[in-house]
């Protein structure tokens, strides 16, 4: 499903939804971001994900007004970065990691940024406390370790009390405790009706964090949709080896289940678990000499959709089963632009 940036959605209409539409960047000869299109709902933590060098930053830096894309609109509010008439008011963003001068302190350093904003002193120590720096304050940043770093630049991406926040990569550096604080809190502001946004290349890091998932894979998106609706196509299959393959694809067949035969000659039998193929197998008196079963995870699901190949099973490795080997699954899809999911199943 497409989303085109509509002339309707580029009234300034303060939900604080991002709308991307047609968004595309090349550099030179490089391609890095083609005919994206999204939207980031009000009231949701949603994961922008994908591999190293997909285009995520290039994507929220054209979001943020930091480059220009070569077509195609970003919006937030309904009006590009540059026209929000007070836009650290509407947008709080963390980039990469940035610099902070070191002999400053925290509440120093807030307090520079927060005075170019027209933003009170006290707002400082009061972002200081929701980041949980507040014991840090009259700390020179020099000496902060990335976890802090991440803590404070997330502060300053706060100071202007934004009603979205767009993080890139925000839990590097984060040690587990302070990974599972950011989750907290990006729950509690996205719970407040607040958007988020926040691109990581671990889906496994990100699975408890965010409601909707956006991947994209070579500047393309590959899914657009909820993480429950990817978690349901998690697939299972068993991979049986018979004595006689051909009467076990019948009595499956006539039991309404699917089968295909693997290079090896063993027969893959899709959304099943070993019980029921080895009860079927027994009542057509068929002798079974081994039996495996196999299950794609999330993880797994999204390394194929980013055009990755599903290791997860030996006999995938070598392309011998298509339909999970699949390495074209992603590039498939991309060909066909966001299509919801188009895993190679
Ligand atoms: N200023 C630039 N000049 C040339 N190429 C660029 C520039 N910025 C990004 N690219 C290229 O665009 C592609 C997408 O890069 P981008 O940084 O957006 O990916 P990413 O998904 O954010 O990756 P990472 O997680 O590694 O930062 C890459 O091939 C990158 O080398």
């Amino acid at each position: 499903m497409r989303h085109p940036v509509s002339l309707e959605e580029r009234v300034h209409d303060g939900s604080g939804r991002i709308a991307v539409g047609g968004l595309s960047k090349s550099f030179g000869p490089i391609n890095a971001v083609t005919d994206l299109s999204f939207t980031v709902e009000p009231g949701s933590v949603t994961g922008f994900l994908g591999p190293n060098g997909s285009g995520k930053t290039t994507t929220l830096r054209m979001l943020l007004g930091l480059i220009t894309p070569s077509s195609g609109a970003a919006v937030i509010n309904g009006v590009p970065f540059a026209q929000l008439s007070n836009p650290a008011t509407v947008v709080g963003a963390v980039l990469e990691s940035q610099g902070f001068h070191p002999g400053r302190t925290a509440r120093n350093h807030l307090r520079s940024y927060g005075a170019a904003m027209n933003v009170p002193d006290e707002r400082a120590d009061q972002v200081l406390e929701l980041v949980g720096l507040s014991g840090a304050a009259t700390r020179r940043t020099g000496g902060f370790s990335l976890g802090m770093h991440q803590r404070l630049a997330l502060a300053t991406a706060l100071l202007g009390d934004p009603q979205v926040l767009i993080l890139d990569e925000p839990s590097n550096g984060l040690d587990p405790e302070g990974i599972a604080w950011l989750r907290g809190f990006l729950r509690s502001f996205a719970a407040t009706g607040r958007t988020v946004l926040i691109s990581s290349h671990l889906l496994r890091e990100m699975e408890h964090t965010v409601d909707r998932v956006v991947i994209i894979s070579r500047g393309r998106c590959v899914y657009d949709g909820d993480l429950e609706q990817l978690r349901s196509a998690q697939r299972s299959r068993v991979l049986v080896e018979a004595s006689d393959p051909g009467k076990l694809v019948e009595s499956l067949r006539q039991a309404g289940m699917d089968a295909h035969y693997l290079q090896d000659g063993r027969l893959a039998v899709p959304d099943t678990d070993s019980r029921t193929v080895a009860d079927l197998a027994l009542q057509a008196g068929i002798a079974l000499y081994g039996m495996q079963d196999e299950r794609i995870d999330l993880e797994q699901l999204f390394f194929q959709l980013t055009s990755g190949q599903y290791t997860g099973g030996q006999y995938a490795q070598g392309g011998a089963d298509p339909r999970w080997a699949a390495p074209g699954a992603g590039r498939q899809d991309q060909q066909g632009g966001n299509s919801g999911f188009g895993g190679g199943f």
